[in-house]
């Protein structure tokens, strides 16, 4: 497999690096930083959206999809980034939003206008359903003055695409080969299982509507027509699909080769742990047992299938997985790089989030008018509507908000972080003490360069099969690999106390191949402690 060993990097560019001072990254800053990215490791950038946008949803409600929003820069800067990254042997993955477009978007200007062609380029009802909008409130809208709703999954500014119209689905075709022919050999869908909505668009009160439109048996097909018409000539192409709300089965159709759909897939369960009756805006501890099993049931069917694991903690719609998972005032760095070995020794492709290399936190902002997150702040009037108080408000909000993860890229400890000589769009975080500069040399960032190494030397990183190992220990998230009669033993001990198992005798003369602390002893982890014992030759 060409892409089981490469390693991807996730850049939010409104919050990378601003070389203009008006406080939004850009693509510049971007080529700015190619060595840093060169340094750690990693073999393709992955960019969220930088295309024109009334930036409703930060840039996920597209109004063009072929331009740069100048706030970012111009197409020949694209254009030298591109250029640019190759030379750093760093190829670049582009998010591609293809369920919706904003209601600025030219296709939907014409269709509001009148034109038949074009309201045929949305989803439009004379009765709208009972399916709940994944930003609050319904999914429909009065689609002008003509007594018509259209649909909006997300925001009432982001009109659903009715991929069930071949012009359609060509006009999206065109938009993937205009990035191809740029030189882009990555590109990431958002939210794309849901791009197939059920022929008869019917009501479904129970689960906000999500089974008439969610992992429908048509994406597949799509997805297929898709990969013929774009991508699937392009033997460097890789591709990642967001599945909103999906399942294993589903995934290992995605991604089989034999399927010709995508190369992985990112499913958000395990980050739903922490949600009190599944439920985003409420606080709850996280759940080990249930992120354990959740790990195993993907890593091991997923393995026994043949599909591909998108692998990540961290990305721009999370809060940070320090903050979720560790007991960051005792031991952040111990946590981070625990948490970076539970998924980077693990099969499939991991994900690193902007900052993540550093061990970069939520910030702790004082006040709501601090957000600029559109579903923060619809889930802060949703919060004090069902009768929670101000604080409570501002205390789920700060713990859950999706800016946790936006706020400016720390590079030093001048003002902002060294992201910006103006104002910046969105507050900086704890760049006094958490920082590039102090910190790429430190723990944390050498740990992930080690591990991206490791996938690079060792096969059975990226290709061993996966076995869940100690299943129902209540500390410790433990998995095998398997290849060509090599066998390696990942441990990891997700509480902030020691934990101790039973040794196994298989592993009596295993080799020490990872270990995040000082020393080990077979059958005892120290708090956060991450190894990775191997046999049968390194
Ligand atoms: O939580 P899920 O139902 O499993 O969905 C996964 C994520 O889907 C959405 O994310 C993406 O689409 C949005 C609309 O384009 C965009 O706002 C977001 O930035 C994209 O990554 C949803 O917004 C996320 O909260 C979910 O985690």
């Amino acid at each position: 497999m060409s892409f089981s060993d490469k390693v991807i990097y996730q850049i939010y560019p409104k919050s990378f690096l601003d070389t203009t001072g008006n406080g939004i990254g850009d693509l510049r800053g971007i080529i700015q930083k190619l060595d840093y990215l060169k340094e750690l490791g990693i073999d393709m950038l992955w960019l969220n959206p930088f295309y024109p946008s009334p930036q409703r949803d930060n840039g996920y409600d597209i109004s063009d999809y072929t331009a740069i929003n100048p706030d970012f820069g111009t197409m020949a800067d694209f254009e030298e980034l591109v250029y640019q990254a190759k030379q750093h042997g760093i190829e670049l993955m582009l998010d591609m939003v293809l369920n919706h477009v904003s209601i600025e978007h030219e296709w939907f200007q014409k269709a509001l206008a009148g034109d038949a062609d074009y309201q045929d380029f949305f989803i439009l009802r004379d009765e709208p359903t009972d399916w709940v909008s994944k930003f609050g409130g319904s999914a429909w809208a009065p689609f002008g003055d003509t007594g018509k709703y259209y649909l909006h999954l997300y925001d009432v500014t982001q009109a659903d695409l009715n991929w069930r119209n071949p012009k359609v689905r060509q006009a999206l075709y065109d938009v993937v080969n205009f990035w191809q022919d740029k030189g882009v050999n990555g590109f990431r869908f958002d939210v794309i299982n849901v791009i197939g909505k059920d022929a008869k668009l019917r009501n479904h009160a129970a689960n906000d509507g999500k089974p008439e439109y969610t992992d429908k048996p048509i994406t597949h097909d799509y997805l297929r027509e898709l990969n013929e018409k774009t991508f699937g000539k392009n033997p460097s192409a890789i591709t990642v699909g967001e599945m909103s709300s999906t399942t294993i089965e589903n995934c290992v159709l995605y991604t089989r080769s034999d399927r010709h759909e995508l190369t992985m897939t990112f499913n958000f369960h395990h980050l739903k742990v922490d949600y009190e009756n599944g439920q985003k805006w409420t606080l709850q501890r996280f759940d080990f047992a249930k992120l354990r099993q959740l790990f195993h049931d993907w890593g091991e069917q997923m393995s026994q299938a043949g599909g591909w694991n998108a692998l990540f903690w961290n990305n721009h719609d999370q809060p940070r997985a320090l903050n979720r998972f560790i007991d960051v005032q005792h031991f952040r760095v111990k946590g981070a790089t625990m948490l970076a070995a539970s998924i980077h020794l693990s099969r499939g492709t991991p994900y690193i989030y902007m900052g993540e290399e550093i061990g970069m936190l939520d910030p702790n902002f004082d006040t709501i008018t601090d957000y600029v997150d559109v579903e923060s702040k619809n889930a802060y009037q949703m919060l004090l509507k069902h009768g929670k108080s101000a604080s409570e408000a501002l205390t789920i909000i700060k713990a859950k908000s999706r800016d946790n993860s936006r706020i400016p890229m720390a590079w030093d400890n001048s003002a902002n972080g060294g992201f910006t000589t103006g104002t910046p769009w969105l507050k900086a975080g704890y760049y006094e003490s958490i920082n590039v500069a102090k910190d790429k040399d430190g723990e944390i960032f050498k740990f992930y360069q080690m591990l991206i190494r490791l996938r690079k030397e060792m096969p059975i990183v990226a290709e061993g099969n996966y076995h869940a190992v100690y299943r129902d220990d209540a500390n410790i998230y433990a998995f095998e690999r398997e290849w060509h009669g090599q066998r390696m033993l990942v441990l990891n001990n997700f509480t902030n106390h020691i934990a101790n198992y039973e040794p196994l005798a298989t592993y009596k003369d295993a080799t020490l191949l990872v270990n995040n602390d000082v020393s080990f002893t077979d059958g005892q982890l120290q708090p956060y402690q991450s190894v990775a014992l191997i046999i049968g030759g390194i």
